[in-house]
């Protein structure tokens, strides 16, 4: 393990040629660079998996196929320099930065991986084609890296689901590993993209998160209520103990509450963090949002209002001017 700045491997033969020592596992942990916490995170998870003795790759590479406005392709940061710093620290031997000849040399590729169904809705709809071309520079990446494991971050909750899926439907023998998003103390999700924000903007960025927080503690309050509820039934021995307490009163009424709602539903969780949402349209700096999906995790497809039940992603999208955010939240449902 090394704390000095990774190695550089700019080209596939640079890459292949990288000492693999017998019995290493190698992990691979793919970014397109402008490196920061969320990216170590996710190299320390892999650095974590393969222990001292295994290898971390980290790969940088701005993947033009998966960009759909130039403007946006145009200014993502690249910072290659800091990026070799910050991922050696985190624990990477090396890092693969290819150019885009080395990627894709002759052009674009004429063959590509279809992301399917899943990758046409949330994300793929507002951003035509881009699972496509992310999930065709991440086989090739896989290909090139040949990792036993690969490392995504949560954060990117539709493009971890479809590389999954991608690895199972083609079986790709490799393990995938998922990395909880990484917050600012203040809760907006690390994104290099953030840079763009000035101070005003960030403010109402900050709603994203906010949302997604409000959601979560309705679910949580629900869930509380119906707990209470259920200590007071006829039968609970609990219920001597909570009258003892002088909380009988208020049980009660929990529980009236709650059998008149009998469960905590999809509909409402999503209404709290619309709340939320909608304030921040109206705001001097506003937020102008694309999306907000209470989805099922397996295929991203939208749960009715009255599911009342199982795991969930609350997923958000927003744009705070010209910069475009997302974020997202696992949930489970149910009491
Ligand atoms: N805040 C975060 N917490 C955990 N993982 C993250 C975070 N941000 C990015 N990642 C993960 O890092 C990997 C590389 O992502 P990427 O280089 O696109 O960074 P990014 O900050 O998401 O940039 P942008 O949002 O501008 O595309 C992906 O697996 C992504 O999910
Ligand atoms: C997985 C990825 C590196 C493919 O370009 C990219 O989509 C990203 O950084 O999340
Ligand atoms: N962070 C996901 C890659 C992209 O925005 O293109």
């Amino acid at each position: 393990m090394t704390t000095a700045p990774a190695t550089l491997l700019p080209t596939a033969a640079a890459l292949h040629a990288l000492d693999r020592p017998a019995g290493a596992r190698r992990a691979v942990v793919m970014t397109m660079g402008a490196l920061h916490d969320g990216h170590a995170t996710l190299i320390r998870a892999a650095r974590d998996a393969v222990g001292p003795g295994g290898q971390v790759v980290a790969t940088v590479f701005v993947n033009p196929l998966q960009f759909g406005e130039a403007a946006d392709l145009e200014r993502y940061p690249r910072t290659l320099d800091a990026d070799l710093a910050v991922a050696g620290r985190a624990g990477a031997d090396a890092v693969f930065a290819p150019s885009v000849d080395e990627v894709y040399p002759g052009g674009d590729p004429q063959v590509r991986i279809t992301a399917g169904p899943m990758g046409e809705r949330l994300e793929g709809a507002a951003r035509p084609g881009h699972f496509d071309g992310m999930l065709t520079v991440v086989a090739k990446l896989l290909h090139l890296t040949r990792p036993d494991e690969a490392f995504y971050g949560q954060k990117d909750a539709q493009q971890l689901a479809l590389i999954r899926r991608m690895a199972r439907d083609l079986n790709f023998g490799v393990g995938i590993t998922a990395v909880p998003t990484v917050r600012d103390p203040d809760g907006l999700a690390l994104s290099s993209r953030n840079r763009f924000l000035s101070p005003g903007e960030r403010r109402t960025a900050l709603a994203l998160s906010r949302a997604l927080f409000a959601a979560r503690d309705r679910l949580a309050a629900q869930q509380a209520l119906h707990a209470r509820a259920h200590a007071v039934q006829p039968g609970n021995d609990r219920a001597a103990g909570l009258t003892r307490l002088g909380e009988a009163r208020l049980a009660a009424d929990a529980q009236a509450v709650a059998l008149a709602r009998p469960a905590v539903e999809a509909g409402a969780v999503r209404a709290a963090a619309q709340a939320v949402l909608d304030e921040a349209a109206g705001e001097p700096v506003p937020l102008h949002l694309d999306y907000l999906a209470l989805v099922d995790p397996a295929d991203f497809t939208e749960l009715p209002d009255d599911r009342a039940e199982g795991e969930a992603f609350l997923v958000v999208a927003a744009r705070v001017g010209s910069t475009r955010l997302i974020d997202n939240i696992p949930l489970n449902l149910g009491v």
